[in-house]
């Protein structure tokens, strides 16, 4: 949305929902309400669905363990309906980590699967579970009050539900403008990525679910207090795919697509519920599959849903660039000429293939080292041992003096390596600037408490100017607030370099930077890559690109079907019988 639109969205937008208790009839305002509690769950699925790609069935189930926690501790326990609320979000918490923790480990289709178990279950535990009233449920819950007023009437509710759905979207909208909320947006980015800038992928995810768990849970609070009664039916698998399909139509990937599904889900189900008696006796049945077409059609015609839809024919917003901000503090290098790497008889086997044997070389601060080798010779395997993205079966990996062998990718990408992808790793749908920050996750440390309540200001201007400095450095700034996915292949190659940068690396590795480069492009890279020389950096290349690589490095390692069949310098290396043997025609 336009920058100048924004604002004036959000104020008509409040102005309406202001409006709405007086203007409209007591039947609409309780509808309002169940769309603002729809509303507090789709938003938390926008952000474990649409934004981090984890699909849950078990929305509903979360919904319904805070409804039941606080309906059981202001009946059973007479505490007040206030401190029910923490005792549902503490509930509701514990079961989503719980679950996380299981599955999240679990790749591909096994979340959902496992979600959908939880939400059948959870259902079945609720309707046999006598202190909670069995099938007829619990009765009787005091509504909420603030001073002497009780929300007892549906328009004195509405502000309640109203001001949590106002303050969760914000909430979600900050988080997704935060540090940990670029790393959830890097989640489809798969682990490899994540693991790469440092961020725990595993982590990440469990935090969003719970963040998602608890965004049911207040809903599941409000729910039982504007109720006063619970009962399992509203809990079960039919609801939450209902939160799913309020996510998926309004736009999964949009927080404003959260409030304006819910808000046509909700509409829709109440036709659907007044037309259908009157053309069916099936009507619960009919209204399954009227939203089961629903969400075929959308999948089919809107896939992203529809603010995404709609918002696609207004300008973006560009944020203006940093002035006069400082950037992040940066490590100091070693000196000039200290070995920072070692790698000694190197093996990587894949079954019976020996894609890395026995390889040994160093790498020095301020030096320039070309890893070279026809297709297959094991060079990105290569790549792979160094940072920690695949594990050596034999031999010894050190990094400034210790042992890396063994160590997860993210503790080496914290030491100082940062690397670039032979297969480029972006997310297309951030900026490039939000794609550089992405590279010094490590560098910064705002929490999701303090990016959702927006007190990472200052760290978060550091971290952008500091973005815009690496962008400028590569020669990207011109693009900084565009889409990432919109450069040409060749310019997403530099931004891999800028957020590599970002890291404040000590070195860095670059699988095949120079493919799809043009002429310009190359010679504007090597020049960069030999200013990084000079400052000390130390910089390992994998490139097919001969006269890039002959022109630039200090040093080849010449690899062939796995083996290191030579070391020198470019001209000694253009020499080499074998090297020119490997390559049927010679390298020069
Ligand atoms: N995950 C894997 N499982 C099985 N074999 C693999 C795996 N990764 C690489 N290999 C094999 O290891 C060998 C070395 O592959 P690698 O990708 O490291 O070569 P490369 O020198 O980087 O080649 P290219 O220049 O084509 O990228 C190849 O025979 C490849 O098929």
């Amino acid at each position: 949305m336009n920058a100048a639109l924004r604002p004036l969205g959000i104020l008509l937008a409040a102005g309406l929902l202001a409006a709405a208790p007086a203007a409209l009839s007591t039947f609409a305002v309780t509808l309002m309400n169940y769309i603002g509690i729809g509303a507090l769950v789709a938003v938390g699925l926008v952000l474990l669905t649409g934004i981090g790609g984890l699909t849950s069935f078990g929305q509903a189930a979360f919904v319904g363990v805070a409804a039941y926690s606080t309906a059981w501790a202001t009946t059973a326990g007479g505490v007040s309906p206030w401190l029910g609320l923490p005792f549902a979000l503490l509930t509701t918490g514990l079961a989503a980590l719980l679950i996380g923790a299981v599955t999240l480990r679990l790749g591909g289709h096994f979340l959902p699967l496992s979600t959908i178990a939880w939400g059948i279950s959870i259902f079945y535990l609720f309707g046999n579970f006598e202190a909670l009233g069995s099938h007829t449920g619990l009765s009787g819950i005091p509504p909420v009050s603030i001073g002497s007023i009780a929300l007892i009437d549906s328009r004195a509710v509405y502000w309640l539900i109203w001001a949590a759905v106002g303050a969760g979207a914000l909430f979600g909208a900050n988080l997704l403008d935060s540090r940990q909320g670029r790393a959830v947006r890097a989640l489809r980015g798969g682990p490899v990525l994540m693991a790469s800038v440092g961020i725990d992928p595993f982590r990440t995810r469990l935090v969003i679910f719970l963040i998602a768990a608890l965004y049911a849970g207040l809903a599941g609070w409000l729910y039982a207090h504007m109720s006063r009664f619970v009962s399992p039916a509203p809990f079960e698998i039919k609801p939450s795919i209902e939160y799913l399909l309020m996510a998926l139509v309004g736009g999964a990937s949009h927080i404003v697509g959260a409030l304006v599904g819910a808000g046509l889900v909700t509409l829709l189900k109440n036709w659907l519920q007044d037309v259908l008696p009157h053309v069916t006796s099936n009507a619960a049945q009919y209204e399954q599959i009227a939203f089961a077409v629903i969400l075929i059609v959308i999948m089919h015609h809107a896939r992203g849903g529809l603010v995404p839809m709609l918002t696609r024919f207004l300008p973006r917003v560009r944020r203006a660039a940093p002035v006069g901000t400082d950037p992040l503090p940066r490590r100091t290098l070693p000196e000039r000429g200290e070995t920072v790497l070692v790698v000694d008889q190197a093996v990587r086997r894949f079954g019976g293939l020996v894609a890395v044997d026995k390889v040994s070389f160093e790498l020095k601060a301020g030096e320039i080292l070309g890893l070279i080798g026809p297709n297959g010779a094991g060079k990105s395997t290569m790549f792979n041992l160094l940072t920690g993205a695949l594990r050596a079966s034999s031999g010894r990996i050190a990094f400034l003096g210790q042992d890396i062998t063994r160590m997860p990718q993210r503790r080496i990408a914290a030491l100082g390596v940062a690397r670039t992808f032979q297969h480029v790793k972006l997310r297309p749908a951030m900026t490039l600037v939000e794609n550089v920050m992405l590279g010094a996750h490590l560098r910064t440390g705002a929490g999701w408490l303090s990016g959702g309540l927006r007190l990472d200001r200052s760290e978060e201007a550091r971290a952008r100017a500091d973005a815009y400095a690496q962008l400028a450095r590569v020669g990207l700034a011109d693009k900084a607030e565009d889409l990432a996915g919109n450069l040409p292949l060749g310019q997403q190659r530099i931004l891999e370099v800028a957020r590599a940068l970002a890291a404040d690396p000590v070195m860095i590795v670059l699988d095949e930077p120079a493919a799809g480069l043009r002429r310009k492009e190359k010679e504007a890279l090597a020049a960069l890559l030999s200013d990084l020389r000079r400052e000390g950096l130390a910089i390992l290349v994998v490139e097919h690109d001969m006269d890039f690589v002959m022109g630039l490095v200090d040093r080849l390692v010449v690899m062939v079907f796995g083996a290191r069949i030579a070391e020198g310098e470019p001209a000694a290396i253009r020499r080499n019988p074998d090297v020119q043997a490997a390559y049927l025609g010679g390298v020069a």
